[in-house]
């Protein structure tokens, strides 16, 4: 018998993988690996074994089957090359069913044809700008409501689950372009446990079913745009669906036959091929990508990749996927550098889409995103210079060459000291030019050596605290109660502070001693990432610091908080030498923000010393005219709206990173009121309600009276407990939320109306301060003392509306003090307070936010009004001047703030 003629019979395993002739050992059967998987293509069943033993799985190019009751009769509904082709993506996925279709945004459109009108879907914020286009279409044509939440926060869903409504929740992780991890398994167990019927659908395309199957940890159904990794050579458009239900099943394949999308016999036969690669390919696309990742980031862009150490989904990221991809971004902190980098690469494609075997670069902001408004992609924070990279199987080395290149020729980086190096981002040189112009010829000193004295408010939250860490619109404004800091040059290397407020503690190092190989500094103008980096914190705690139990009480945090900004704002080798002060007027942990006005001060000193922000000069002061001199008239409140924006927010962006260190979970209320002063009514983004800060008027007309328990509590702890309380009763808390949503519309509402009078606004808001503290008390953030100071408040002969304040759990409490409210009732009221033990603060409201001494130079300004009584030791000194360090020290807190204002001209946001 000829050898062509020999009938072979398939071994008995689960899959027809050529077995060699004649096995010499015995060896027990593992299940096979991925890319084994991938390269063996398995007959569904006998019923589809290839008459001729085709080695690779025929292209059935036919519409139509011939006869009747056989397994097919027309493409649309069944072809054995599609067929072939599912199996393989459902047994590579682990999965019962997969479905193919003509593309990934048609598998999303199967998909959601399931939903039904009047039902709710749970999205993320920072997803495929396909996909935001099809919900916005079901959310206009379809009657589905549509909610955008950040997922990278599992509990975000939380207070958007609407039993018997919430129909589909759908995720995607990594998150494109920027690669925020969203923990699907946690997600997944959150949705089930109040909206059991809901589907969870997960996009896949970023990591394929290589590297990650969703199905494993809790989705429904997930889908590929297989035209990416699955497909690997961009000649084709195709869209994979696979999941572990029937009925879900059932539904799509009636959907799928019904509106006739299916993969075409053609377009099957080229993916099964592709599919066979699939595991070497990204093998060597992933590993390109981190070595491209580890490049971006040590030349100190901002870059995405979950590889990357200091991602912050990092550990998320690893517990549900296999690998970290081969897509990355990174900031260049300018549009226009983006655009002329992207302009400049040879090897890398100018080109949407990604997963192919090419690499290619793209701006996803004009490309691939752009079909998401910019006011859209601004809120959800989708930065406009954003660059993605898509890596593919060329050789590492020309791909990491080209791109250098392209950054070279493009201005983003430099050759020097035989390495490349990053060229600081020239917007914010160019803000800094605009700020300072050009230096002075004679001037050769380095900035650092002049004092920079900065001070910023306290605050009084009217209503909303607590809720706005989870979303609510909180109102609040500056009181005139301040922090101030003063840095003053050392020449030494070293860094000293001084809290002169807490135990007068003060406490230097020797600047190289700093424990410098834990942080990852971020370049100018580039933000911080949304979590904090553990091994930094970690690195201060353990080897810059005491341990906290042998350091005063309050003096940790605010030093960890010091040295994370210094060491992460610190960049090109910069490290400033200098003694920073600082003293308030506030008390300290009351709920009168001032963890948040101590941050914004060691944020803007930091940011003035690492020469990230400036401040331009104060304008020319009145000046009367004289000859030939028409004079000058400076109309503006000292230096109010001095301080540009760019810095201001910049500032903003940093105090609350310091914020984050003393408080955990801050939701930015305090520092923004700290940073622009007024009155603003706050609202956090991530929440699907629209953010961000909006000026109240008429709020500085309230008079407040502020009453001090001085019973100590720790904002972190409160802000945690009522987290947790969320937690473990999401319904009540939930409700809680709404009801201060309302009541903080209310009173914009009525702040805003010129037509209620002004007995009426004042009622309504004593009535609203009372309903307010009614959910503070729910919430268990009130306190005995805080109960004691409202009774007194509201006795018979005062008859005021008081709440508590900031985080409550002793602290402050606030009386709104009607305008009607005699002099002699207030002083008698005041006494009744401090004889029960209670101190009290008649301040105003709405005044000016973040201030600095500008520029406080001696050559420049005038000395401190009150002369030196003693003469400056040398290390005090400026510039062979008094500096303000020794008044500053000493000076009684009485007059702080008075002398403050006297030293020089301060300029305000
Ligand atoms: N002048 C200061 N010097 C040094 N650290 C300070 C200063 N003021 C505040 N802090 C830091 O802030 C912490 C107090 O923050 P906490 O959030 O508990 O209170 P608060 O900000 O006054 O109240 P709330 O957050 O309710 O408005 C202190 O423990 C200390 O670490
Ligand atoms: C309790 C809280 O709402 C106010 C603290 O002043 C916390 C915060 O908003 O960060």
């Amino acid at each position: 018998m000829s050898a062509d003629n020999v009938v072979k019979i398939p071994p008995a395993h689960d899959l027809p993988t050529p077995e060699p002739e004649s096995p010499s050992i015995p060896r027990s059967r593992q299940p096979y690996r991925f890319s084994t998987l991938c390269a063996t293509v398995e007959t569904p069943d006998a019923g589809h074994k290839d008459q001729h033993g085709s080695s690779s799985v025929p292209i059935y190019q036919t519409a139509t089957f011939k006869g009747v009751g056989g397994h097919y009769d027309y493409t649309r509904s069944g072809n054995p090359t599609r067929t072939h082709l599912e199996h393989h993506i459902a047994k590579i996925s682990s999965a019962e069913h997969a479905f193919v279709v003509s593309s990934g945004m048609a598998a999303l459109d199967v998909i959601t044809r399931i939903l039904k009108p009047d039902t709710e879907v749970i999205a993320g914020d920072d997803i495929y700008g396909g996909t935001h286009r099809l919900l916005t279409y079901l959310r206009t044509h379809m009657g589905v409501t549509v909610h955008h939440v950040d997922t990278t926060e599992p509990t975000s869903v939380l207070p958007h689950l609407n039993p018997g409504k919430t129909a589909m929740v759908l995720l995607e992780t990594p998150t494109n372009p920027l690669l925020k991890i969203v923990d699907i398994a946690r997600i997944s167990a959150l949705v089930k446990e109040k909206c059991p019927d809901a589907t969870i659908v997960v996009d896949n395309t970023m990591m394929s079913p290589y590297l990650q199957r969703p199905l494993e940890h809790g989705a429904d159904i997930v889908y590929d745009s297989a035209t990416k990794y699955l497909s690997g050579h961009h000649d084709l458009m195709a869209g994979a669906i696979v999941c572990n239900r029937d009925d879900l099943a059932k539904q799509m394949a009636f959907i799928i036959n019904s509106v006739g999308n299916a993969l075409t016999p053609f377009d099957s036969f080229l993916l099964l091929r592709g599919i066979k690669t699939l595991a070497i390919r990204m093998d060597r696309q992933q590993s390109t990508a981190m070595l491209v990742a580890q490049l971006l980031s040590r030349l100190g862009f901002v870059t995405h990749y979950p590889g990357l150490p200091n991602h912050p989904g990092k550990e998320v990221h690893e517990r549900i996927a296999d690998g970290y991809g081969a897509v990355l971004s990174f900031q260049t902190g300018d549009v226009a550098l983006s655009e002329r980098i992207v302009a400049a690469t040879r090897l890398w494609g100018i080109s949407v889409s990604f997963g192919c075997v090419n690499s290619l670069i793209s701006m996803p902001c004009v490309m691939s995103h752009a079909s998401i408004d910019p006011a859209t992609r601004a809120a959800r924070g989708l930065p406009e210079d954003l660059i993605r990279l898509c890596v593919g199987i060329e050789d590492p080395a020309d791909l990491i060459d080209d791109l250098q290149h392209a950054l070279l020729e493009a201005g983003a980086i430099m050759f020097a000291a035989n390495d490349y190096v990053r060229i600081p981002n020239p917007i914010s040189r160019a803000v800094e030019k605009l700020a300072l112009g050009e230096p002075r010829r004679n001037d050769a000193r380095p900035r650092e050596d002049r004092e920079w004295f900065v001070s910023a408010p306290g605050k009084v939250i009217l209503f909303g605290e607590h809720a706005v860490v989870h979303g609510v619109t909180a109102i609040a404004a500056s009181v005139d109660l301040r922090c101030y800091g003063l840095t003053s040059p050392r020449h030494d290397g070293k860094l000293s502070v001084h809290l002169t407020d807490i135990g007068d503690y003060r406490h230097e190092w020797d600047v190289d001693d700093l424990p410098w190989d834990a942080v990852t500094p971020i370049p100018p103008g580039e933000p911080h990432p949304d979590q904090l980096d553990p091994r930094l914190m970690e690195a201060i705690s353990a080897r810059a610091l005491p341990p906290a139990d042998e350091m005063p009480r309050q003096t940790h945090g605010s030093l960890v908080a010091f040295l994370y900004l210094y060491m992460t704002l610190a960049h090109g080798g910069h490290r400033p030498s200098f003694h920073y002060v600082t003293r308030t007027t506030l008390p300290i942990g009351a709920g009168l923000g001032s963890s948040a006005c101590y941050s914004v001060c060691i944020a803007t000193a930091l940011l003035l010393l690492h020469q990230r922000i400036s401040v331009p000069p104060l304008p020319a002061p009145t000046r009367a005219p004289g000859a030939g001199d028409p004079g000058h008239v400076h109309v503006s409140h000292q230096g109010r709206r001095a301080i540009p924006a760019v810095a201001a927010e910049e500032a903003n962006r940093w105090a609350f990173v310091a914020e984050k260190v003393l408080h955990g979970n801050p939701s930015g209320v305090d520092n923004s009121v700290a940073v622009f002063g007024g009155a603003l009514a706050y609202t956090r983004p991530g929440f699907g309600r629209k953010s961000g800060m909006e000026p109240i008027q008429g709020f500085k007309s309230l008079r407040f009276l502020l009453v001090d328990s001085k019973v100590p509590r720790d904002t972190k702890k409160l802000v945690a407990g009522v987290a947790l309380k969320k937690l473990e009763d999401p319904e009540a808390i939930n409700k809680i939320m709404d009801s201060i949503q309302s009541i903080s519309d209310e009173a914009r509402r009525a702040l805003a109306d010129p037509e209620l009078s002004r007995t009426s606004l004042l009622s309504a808001l004593a009535a609203l301060i009372n309903e307010n503290h009614a959910h503070l008390v729910s919430l268990g953030v009130s306190h005995r003392s805080l109960e004691t100071i409202r009774s007194t408040t509201a006795a018979e002969q005062f008859r005021l509306s008081t709440k508590l304040t900031g985080a409550g759990g002793g602290g402050c409490a606030v009386t709104l003090v009607p305008d009607d409210f005699s002099d002699s009732s207030l002083r008698a009221l005041v006494s009744a307070l401090q004889a029960a033990g209670f101190g009290t603060y008649s301040t105003s409201v709405g005044g000016s936010g973040l201030g600095i001494l500008s520029p406080y130079n001696h050559k420049e300004t005038r000395a401190p009004v009150t002369p030196p009584e003693t003469p400056a030791e040398s290390d005090d000194s400026v510039d062979g001047t008094s500096s303000l360090r020794q008044y500053f020290e000493s000076i009684d807190g009485s007059t702080l703030s008075s002398w403050a204002d006297e030293c020089g001209r301060w300029a305000y946001v």
